[in-house]
């Protein structure tokens, strides 16, 4: 595989790759090329810097790699999070064909469907009135107590589909930070209040601790024989939810083969579930198996994820650039991309190879973003004039959901478009100086300030197209972008599934609190960290 990207390396300098401009000025039919579509969904790539020579060699990169091999034995249940000995089956939580997919020679469906129409029953009782708090009440308000995986997904889908959201108000809580907690309960009445508490592990010390805060708040509002009524778990760890006292029927499981960043689909869904219902649900998993057939059968260059991968790992590896910006231009998006940051970072920001040996060049990039039109106005500065090439992908709908204020659809389209364009064309000297000349700048000012206005252009993006964000096409499109992070994993050759980076933290947090509580000395700790104990003390 090196060997190819060293050849991808000549081609960009022999070819001239990186002149994008250039590119499109040399060819009419650039779009039609450098595009590709899965039914409404349209993926324009041709502001990167490809062209014929470099797509050919990204499909012999993706052979070589074996991406279509690890595919297949990821979404056949082989475990290919070796660190952790688990299949990697989010495909499974939405295989609406129900095909048979094994585990340990057992087919997961059952299982996966059985939660599923249990989550439904659930779903449909609160949102029906029929399941009423322990004073009788019907149920107002849901908080999901979970982070990572366990809180991104849900807060990020429900914002997103807020025009499908009929169900109670939703809340959110995942800081430990007291604040987070105590600012949600504040607007809370115990008695119309249900609480998911949404954990993997059931073990993680946010949740586990913002769990007890919660329960408090309903026992001393109701008492404790309230509490069984205003809670309900979602988790694989089911015997320690049962030792936090929550009743069997409420508990929705799922499985070691889901990991967290990916776990949307199952369970840990419920909150987005109770929002919009379970009719809508189904259609976000339909919208996300429809992109997990596409991956599996699309050739190269009409199959999105792969594009997408290749893409991403060419601009990482080859074109050696430092983050991707992810720009939704919908504000109903404007948790994807922190989304995504845990998706695509916690997956592939590794070292080590699947050998064990370091990764050869680089593995993931920083992921980071913000909707437009807000970020035009914050940091695109720094994408179109700064001294790194930042990767823009910008996302946009067709169609919103305001049909009153279609002319402030038009005006998002024409800005995402236009700065696309901007990325692409940039301005020339020459074409500042132009432009101050007619501006009637005298001659001295205007050379010494056409500089500042100059703008190289050749960045590269690549632009999202759909007809309108319906719970079937966030569900492809979060689908996309999983199997995006896969493909580049696998050329990283590196398991995307483990996370070990977050365990350290963990543990020397554990250790620290007691010294934070005053319970124990500073000796042994660093200089640095026993001078913020210290600085704390005082
Ligand atoms: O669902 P859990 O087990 O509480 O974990 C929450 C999150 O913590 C992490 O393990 C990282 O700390 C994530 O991978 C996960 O999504």
């Amino acid at each position: 595989m090196q060997a190819l990207v060293e050849q991808l390396k000549s081609a960009v300098a022999s070819t001239r790759a990186t002149d994008i401009r250039a590119a499109f000025a040399a060819d009419g039919d650039r779009f039609g090329k450098f595009s590709a579509a899965f039914d409404d969904l349209l993926m324009d790539y041709s502001k990167c810097a490809v062209n014929d020579e470099i797509m050919a060699l990204l499909e012999r990169l993706a052979a070589e790699g074996g991406v279509a091999e690890k595919r297949d034995q990821m979404v056949s249940g082989a475990p290919i999070n070796f660190t952790e000995g688990r299949s990697v089956l989010h495909t499974a939580l939405r295989n609406r064909s129900n095909r048979p997919v094994m585990v340990d020679g057992r087919d997961v469906m059952p299982d996966v469907n059985g939660v599923l129409s249990a989550m439904g029953v659930f779903a449909d009782a609160i949102r029906s009135g029929a399941l009423r708090g322990a004073t009788g009440k019907p149920i107002t308000d849901v908080v999901n107590i979970g982070i990572g995986g366990s809180d991104l997904g849900p807060v990020m889908a429900t914002l997103a589909l807020a025009p499908f959201h009929d169900g109670p108000r939703l809340h959110f809580v995942s800081n430990v930070d007291g604040a987070h907690v105590a600012d949600t309960l504040k607007v809370l009445s115990a008695e119309t209040t249900l609480f998911i508490v949404a954990s993997k592990t059931f073990t993680t010390i946010e949740t586990m601790t913002n769990a007890q805060t919660a329960r408090r708040f309903i026992a001393e509002a109701l008492g404790e024989a309230a509490v069984r009524h205003h809670f309900a778990a979602v988790s694989t760890a089911l015997s320690k939810v049962a030792d936090f006292g929550i009743e069997e029927d409420r508990v929705f499981g799922f499985w070691d083969w889901v990991g967290g960043r990916y776990s949307i689909w199952s369970a840990i869904g419920l909150p987005l579930m109770i929002a919009i219902g379970p009719e809508d649900f189904g259609r976000f998993l339909d919208g996300a198996h429809a992109m997990d057939r596409h991956f599996e059968t699309a050739p190269f260059r009409e199959n999105l994820p792969m594009l997408l991968g290749l893409l991403g790992y060419y601009q990482r590896n080859v074109l050696g650039y430092p983050s991707r910006a992810i720009l939704p231009y919908d504000q109903r998006l404007s948790r994807f991309p922190a989304y995504l940051q845990q998706l695509d970072m916690e997956s592939n920001g590794k070292s080590v190879t699947i050998d064990g040996k370091p990764v050869e060049g680089r593995s993931g990039p920083i992921v980071w973003g913000e909707p437009g039109t807000n970020g035009q106005h914050a940091f695109y500065q720094l994408i179109h004039q700064g001294t790194d090439i930042i990767p823009a992908e910008f996302l946009i709908a067709r169609r919103g959901f305001e049909p009153d204020l279609a002319h402030q659809h038009r005006l998002l389209i024409a800005n995402c478009l236009a700065q696309s364009q901007a990325l692409l064309k940039g301005r020339t000297l020459e074409e500042a100086r132009a432009q101050l000349d007619r501006q009637g700048m005298d001659a001295t000012r205007a050379d010494h300030i056409a500089p500042h206005r100059v703008f190289t252009g050749n960045r590269p993006s690549i632009t999202f197209m759909h007809d309108q964000l319906t719970p079937f096409a966030l569900g492809r499109l979060i689908a996309l972008y999983e199997h995006r992070v896969f493909v580049e994993g696998v050329l990283f050759r590196i398991n995307s599934f483990d996370q070990w980076g977050v365990e350290l933290g963990k543990e020397l947090a554990t250790g620290l609190l007691p010294v934070v509580e005053g319970k124990a000395g500073t000796e042994g700790l660093d200089s640095s960290t026993a001078g913020l104990v210290a600085s704390l003390r005082q």
